[in-house]
């Protein structure tokens, strides 16, 4: 049932996740000077759904109880129309700046659910745990890559086997792993999903790599390792962003973990493991939830760069016009994008209404190389600007008559003006910033590797029959080598 957001903050301090931040366990996430921030907005984010203004868009009603819309179950075009609309509600929220909002593996447990059928033997328990997080409107966090400690070789041949993670032993109430992943991102999250994204590949020993499971956050034995944090000590004027939305990345640690039977959804099965997002729809669900938010994110940053250009006369000049419409031919791509999903989506073989596949790769492989260069705009049209940013409290000190007069702008007062230009300070260069950029180009994946499987995956027989016909071949010629002298 959807929650509150005091729900979910007493939740947090009952049971806090297992972090470590420099050295020292969190105790208290929700008042640490760290996580506060995040865990606040996404107590907000929870109340967003009780408040009249939106609980018609982010939740939807079943047997008198409302659940959070983004575990709607995708069976019609409309259902696709809701689950997005709910997307952009909360996408807007936060500029489309937070990458973990429990719709994105909301996204994949619903389609889990709904093609449950494909984990065999362990297909119950996908449906019990599904409920189990939509009862409970649970957060949930993923990962999926392995320590990046040799990419040359495969899975089962680093330098210790439980490097990556892996099943040390059956017992009879479960399984224990061990081994880490490398990355979890929101570990304020309440659960856990640990599935495998690399591609296994059979051979000896590679049997304990394909394990799929969910565990609370405060599972002993699990570990966060949190690296340094982004949100800086100070007011929403000062850190727009950073304060409200750092989500923290850790290195995920499992010391011998005890995942309960009815927590495990895959054992053993290579073959599943590696199909489980494509197969399930998973996949598509998910780059439906990325299309939506990086819909919103590139609106945030055309919004951004037009005020800023206002704000200093910067677009009465062509060049700054061009790269304002850049943006905008981004933006109406990526919107294209989602409409194309929706248009033509198809249901899977269980049912699930999927969002189309072209629509959702070329949105997925696209926006990674987009986001750099709006950074770039954002640095070529603000200039020094991004950069002359003084405090909040410099505007209250001795100082403040200086500022009014010196960082006024055409169309903003001095304070207005830099609180816009750190907000783009934040989005683009401060740590905050930098982190977005990496986080866009990584995030779904290694792009390198996306555009192979793009190139292996699409039929492009169609259009090399086309050119073949211009040509006037009636079919492909037969080559006979020919010798050089
Ligand atoms: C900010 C941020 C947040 C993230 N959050 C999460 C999260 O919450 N959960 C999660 O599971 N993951 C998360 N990720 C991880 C993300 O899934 C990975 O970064 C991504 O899959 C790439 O893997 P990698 O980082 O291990 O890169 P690597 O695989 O180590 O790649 C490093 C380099 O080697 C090249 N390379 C490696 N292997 C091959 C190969 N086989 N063929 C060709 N080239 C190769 C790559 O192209 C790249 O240039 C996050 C990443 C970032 C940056």
């Amino acid at each position: 049932m959807a929650r509150t957001g005091k729900q979910y903050l007493e939740a947090l301090k009952a049971n806090p996740p297992n972090l470590w931040y420099k050295g020292e366990r969190v105790t208290d996430p929700t008042t640490h000077p760290v996580f506060r921030g995040i865990t606040h907005t996404l107590a907000q984010m929870y109340e967003m759904q009780h408040d009249e203004r939106y609980r018609d868009r982010l939740t939807y009603e079943e047997g008198g109880r409302r659940y959070p819309m983004s575990l709607l179950p995708a069976k019609t075009p409309a259902d696709l129309a809701r689950r997005s609309a709910a997307y952009k509600v909360w996408a807007d929220a936060n500029l489309g700046m937070m990458g973990r909002s429990p719709d994105y593996l909301n996204a994949v447990l619903m389609a889990y659910e709904a093609s449950a059928e494909f984990f065999g033997e362990f297909a119950d328990n996908v449906r019990r745990y599904v409920q189990y997080v939509r009862e409970n409107d649970l957060a949930t966090t993923h990962c999926l890559t392995n320590p990046q400690v040799n990419r040359a070789k495969s899975t089962a041949e680093q330098p210790d086997p439980y490097i990556p993670v892996g099943v040390v032993k059956q017992l009879e109430g479960g399984i224990v792993v061990r081994g880490a992943r490398m990355l979890s991102t929101l570990p304020t999250a309440d659960e856990l999903l640990v599935f495998p994204s690399t591609l296994l590949k059979e051979g000896p020993g590679a049997d304990k790599y394909a394990v799929a499971f969910a565990i609370p956050t405060n599972t002993p034995g699990l570990h966060f390792i949190c690296r340094e944090g982004l949100s800086a000590e100070g007011s929403a004027y000062d850190y727009p962003l950073s304060s409200r939305l750092e989500e923290m990345d850790c290195l995920t640690v499992f010391d011998d973990v005890f995942v309960p039977w009815e927590r495990v959804f895959v054992l053993g099965d290579l073959a599943r493991c590696n199909n489980a997002y494509a197969e399930t729809g998973a996949l598509m669900h998910m780059a439906h939830q990325v299309v939506v938010l990086k819909t919103a994110k590139t609106e945030a940053f055309l919004g951004l760069i037009s005020l800023i250009g206002e704000a200093i006369g910067a677009d009465a000049f062509p060049h700054v016009q061009e790269k304002i419409a850049e943006v905008i031919v981004y933006l109406e791509a990526m919107r294209g994008f989602w409409a194309r999903a929706e248009l033509e989506a198809k249901p899977n073989r269980y049912g699930l209404l999927c969002p189309n596949r072209a629509a959702i790769d070329g949105a997925r492989n696209l926006f990674p190389r987009l986001y750099p260069r709006i950074h770039e705009i954002v640095q070529q049209v603000s200039a020094s600007g991004l950069i002359t940013l003084p405090s909040e409290a410099d505007f209250d000190s001795p100082m403040g008559p200086y500022l009014e007069k010196y960082l006024q702008s055409a169309t903003l007062p001095a304070r207005e003006r830099v609180q816009l230009f750190r907000l783009a300070w934040d989005m683009t260069l401060s740590g905050f910033g930098a982190r977005q950029e990496l986080y866009e180009r990584f995030f779904f994946g290694d792009p390198v590797r996306m555009y192979q499987t793009l190139f292996a995956a699409y039929d492009k027989e169609p259009y090399k029959a086309r050119i073949r016909e211009f040509l006037g071949w009636k079919e492909q010629p037969k080559v006979e080598a020919v010798a050089g002298d």
